[in-house]
């Protein structure tokens, strides 16, 4: 039964490219906003976004992310690492152009894709962690905490800052920042919109490891993947779903009403004032 709804749910977000041959991972379909690297001795899928200046969660670089998973997932690669091309942020969270005095069905759609990505990294079947290279805000640290290992390189920041813009968080984001951090943790955290350090990243427990390189932190992710070798895949795979599945099911059970909600509140003056102040600041501190 439980099962059944796993794989169902998964069957709502995942409808596409696994009918193709892709051991050669190339990114026709999408806007090369992300590049594949398979490394052909361990199996292991390198996924990059490369979106200068900050990689910034546009549209195309969503749907590009989601496509790519697909991919790897697809492709029955043995794991998938996330990082990013830019030597100084993993990304800069979603791209606050596309809230600030929105259009409202591109609104919609912008808000659809970011739940789709979210899904589709939760749910993704093979094991998958992040090498956290570079500052990590807001979305881009939800990135993170939906993949299962986190590395991450000194002098970076990661976290939710969101209530210093007027954000008002989904509970299913909630939820992810929870599966990782202890909820006393993600309270304080998420109300003081507070942005760790990688030293107190790794003293709360929301990254696993700290690495001195890029390629440190590559080795430590396949290291992570590697793991798992004794577990059979399939059973590995649904007994991820099932760990995950009470935050999966919190926004599956009324993503119209999650959409609505945060169109709604993204509208208000509260936080369209609290959007203008901050696109300011970023404005500012060059
Ligand atoms: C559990 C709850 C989960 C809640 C999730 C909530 C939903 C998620 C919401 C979001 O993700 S909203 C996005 C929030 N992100 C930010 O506020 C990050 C803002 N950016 C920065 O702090 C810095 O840019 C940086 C990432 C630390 C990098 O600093 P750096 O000095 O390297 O670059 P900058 O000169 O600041 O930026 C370059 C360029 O890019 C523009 N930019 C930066 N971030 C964004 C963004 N998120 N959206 C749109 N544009 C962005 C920045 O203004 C610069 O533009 P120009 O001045 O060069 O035109």
């Amino acid at each position: 039964m439980l099962r059944n709804s796993l794989i169902g749910s998964l069957r709502q977000i995942k409808p596409i490219l696994c009918s193709q041959s892709l051991r050669s991972l190339s990114n026709g379909a999408n806007s090369g906003l992300t590049t594949i690297e398979v490394d052909d001795k361990s199996g292991i899928a390198t996924l990059s976004m490369n979106l200068p200046p900050v990689n910034t969660l546009t549209l195309n670089l969503m749907h590009d992310l989601i496509d790519s998973i697909n991919q790897i997932e697809c492709n029955k690669s043995r794991g998938l690492i996330l990082t990013s091309s830019n030597d100084k942020v993993f990304s800069a969270g979603l791209d606050l152009k596309e809230l600030y005095k929105p259009d409202q069905e591109r609104l919609k759609e912008f808000w659809t894709i970011f739940q789709d990505l979210w899904l589709a990294l939760h749910l993704c079947g093979i094991p998958t962690a992040a090498a956290i290279n570079g500052h990590a805000p807001a979305a881009g640290c939800i990135m993170a905490t939906a993949c299962e290992y986190r590395v991450m390189l000194p002098d970076f920041v990661i976290g939710v800052h969101a209530t210093r813009f007027s954000f008002l968080v989904s509970k299913w984001m909630m939820l992810s920042y929870q599966s990782v951090l202890p909820r006393r943790i993600v309270e304080r955290a998420l109300n003081q919109g507070k942005l760790f350090s990688t030293q107190e990243a790794l003293e709360v427990g929301l990254i696993d490891e700290v690495a001195g390189s890029k390629k440190e932190a590559l080795a430590q992710c396949a290291a992570f993947i590697g793991t798992f070798d004794k577990a059979n895949p399939i059973a590995r795979t649904l007994t991820k779903r099932m760990c995950r599945d009470s935050d999966v099911t919190e926004l599956l059970r009324d993503r119209a009403g999650d959409l609505r909600a945060c169109v709604d509140y993204i509208n208000t003056p509260l936080f369209q004032e609290g959007l203008s102040a901050h696109l300011e600041g970023l404005k500012e501190k060059k």
